[in-house]
């Protein structure tokens, strides 16, 4: 598409908008932005204060269940398609809209969406890239929630089966996969979650914008909220750290306000929710070239496994063995009392926060080691390896909840986070935001170093382990096992339990 036919195509959608009864305010306006790879923008022509209304979007002229030709021309299909998620059904209904019909009431509203200008739009999702592309991510853990298998299951459930032979929407039995996966990763970078005003009129419109996810597992129970497509809401980009605009509830209309002054030229920005740059660019394709703030790294249990394997002396099956029992143990006591402290992977995020899950299980692991070296674990029975774990868990939580780690655990949170560092190349590390271009290898370059930087502030114990709830104190290892070793390993007289103790 041409200067003029990307200006016309604008032009022709502000039209659209204001047709529609779609106020603008004239302090705003649709900027080209394609030489900065950020498509369309909203910028702002004057200066705007905290609070102004930006625009406001009648409920009509969003495109959702409630709102679409599907069901205006099939209104028998209602039913059936509420009985689908939100996610299947505005597939269907935008397939519809986009390829089965020629008058749609949201044309010129397609024609600056990525799905009708594939010249100027290109879709970086992850969905879309080759294997070889998305070796660019490794070890970045991000590459195994992409997500195409479900997103194919959802096809083969869909296509033609369900929407043909059970809906009988004949006019969508050749879409394929191709044309499936751009509206599906449309919907995922483009959609709002709205209140669905129509089956809850007292309700107000829900502001959450951009934040769901193709894969979701929904319960769709009640239907409060539904998932829509909002013309010019979604025509702002967005940024963590340079969020000044949201879309809010006005009785059925949305608006958009600033939540911060905005400056004359200045661009609105809007919020996908809180994601690192991994997630960015796995659900919207792009990146923030200086970190998103919302960046994390992540610590694979993998690692956590080899660094007590190889350097602290638990042996593989007893690893094993002692994760199996944690995980028994947070499914009899119930989430509240005992949680799973047992993930596939734990994160570190850049602002100097680690998940509590990361720091408890490191605890755990470190006094069983140090028990393991005179009371060996892969000895005991299942009974008695139960009972030393259960008791090592309370203790850990009792030390946590108290503010109190142990020096070893210290001594093994650091070498885990430099072990899971070392896997980040050299290069990486190094690049410079200022040489940060649109290409995959450039924007894997940089979520590599999003996460890198973050396992590197968590690096950083004196503030990770002083936060809101106070400064943890460390402890002597013995201080925190002697009491287990006394319950668990010896009588009152000293002798050991039946337990034989390492030679
Ligand atoms: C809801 S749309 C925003 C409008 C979009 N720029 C357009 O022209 O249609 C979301 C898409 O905009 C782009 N985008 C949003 N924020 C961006 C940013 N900060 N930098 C680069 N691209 C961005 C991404 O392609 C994303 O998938």
């Amino acid at each position: 598409m041409s200067a003029s036919v990307f200006d016309k195509a604008t032009t022709e959608f502000i039209e659209w908008l204001q047709n529609n009864g779609v106020k603008i305010s004239p302090k705003v306006k649709i900027e080209d932005l394609r030489s900065q790879n950020q498509g369309r923008g909203l910028v702002a022509t004057e200066d705007i204060e905290e609070e102004e209304t930006l625009f406001t979007l009648p409920e009509n002229t969003l495109l959702s269940i409630r709102n679409n030709s599907l069901l205006s021309q099939k209104p028998h299909l209602r039913e059936k398609l509420e009985a689908l998620t939100s996610w299947e059904s505005l597939i269907v209904i935008l397939l519809y809209e986009v390829y089965a019909i020629s008058d749609s009431k949201w044309k010129q509203y397609f024609e600056v969406l990525p799905i009708r200008d594939s010249a100027n739009y290109k879709s970086d999702q992850l969905m879309f890239w080759s294997e070889e592309e998305l070796a660019l991510l490794k070890p970045s853990l991000i590459v195994e929630r992409i997500g195409r298998e479900s997103a194919e299951d959802m096809y083969n459930k869909l296509f033609p089966g369900l929407v043909v032979e059970e809906l009988g929407i004949n006019e969508l039995k050749d879409v394929t996969l191709e044309q499936y996966h751009s509206v599906a990763s449309l919907i995922m970078s483009y959609s709002f979650d709205v209140f669905d005003v129509l089956k809850n009129p007292e309700n107000e419109q829900n502001s959450d914008a951009s934040d769901s996810d193709e894969n979701d597992d929904e319960d769709d129970e009640d239907r409060e909220l539904i998932k829509a497509m909002v013309p010019l809401a979604d025509t702002l980009n967005a940024d963590t750290k340079l969020h000044n605009a949201s879309l809010t509830p006005s009785g059925s209309d949305l608006r958009m306000v600033a939540i911060k002054n905005i400056k004359k030229g200045g661009q609105i920005y809007n919020t996908y929710s809180d994601h690192p740059n991994s997630e960015i660019l796995r659900r919207y394709g792009y990146i923030e070239s200086d970190g998103s703030k919302y960046d994390f790294g992540e610590v694979p249990l993998r690692i956590i496994k080899n660094h007590f394997t190889q350097k602290m002396g638990l042996s593989s099956d007893s690893f094993d063995r002692v994760t199996t029992v944690l995980k028994k143990i947070a499914e009899e006591g119930g989430a509240e009392d005992h949680q799973n402290i047992v993930l596939d992977s734990y994160d570190c995020f850049k602002d100097y926060e680690v998940i509590i899950e990361l720091t408890f299980i490191i605890q755990v692991l470190s006094l069983l080691s140090s028990i393991n070296q005179k009371y060996l674990l892969h000895q005991m029975n299942e009974d008695e390896l139960y009972s030393t774990i259960f008791l090592v868990y309370k203790k850990c939580y009792k030390l946590i909840e108290s503010g109190k780690l142990t020096n070893s655990f210290i001594s093994n949170y650091r070498q885990i986070l430099e072990s899971r560092m070392e896997e980040y190349t050299s290069d990486v590390i190094n690049t410079a935001s200022d040489k940060v271009n649109s290409s995959r290898h450039s924007m894997s370059r940089i979520v590599l170093r999003s996460e890198y930087i973050s396992l590197k502030n968590c690096l950083e114990v004196g503030k990770v382990f002083n936060n809101e709830f106070g400064k943890f104190k460390f402890i002597a290892e013995e201080k925190a096992t002697q009491d287990i070793i006394k319950k668990r390993f010896s009588d009152s007289d000293g002798s050991s339990k039946k337990i034989s103790k390492k030679h």
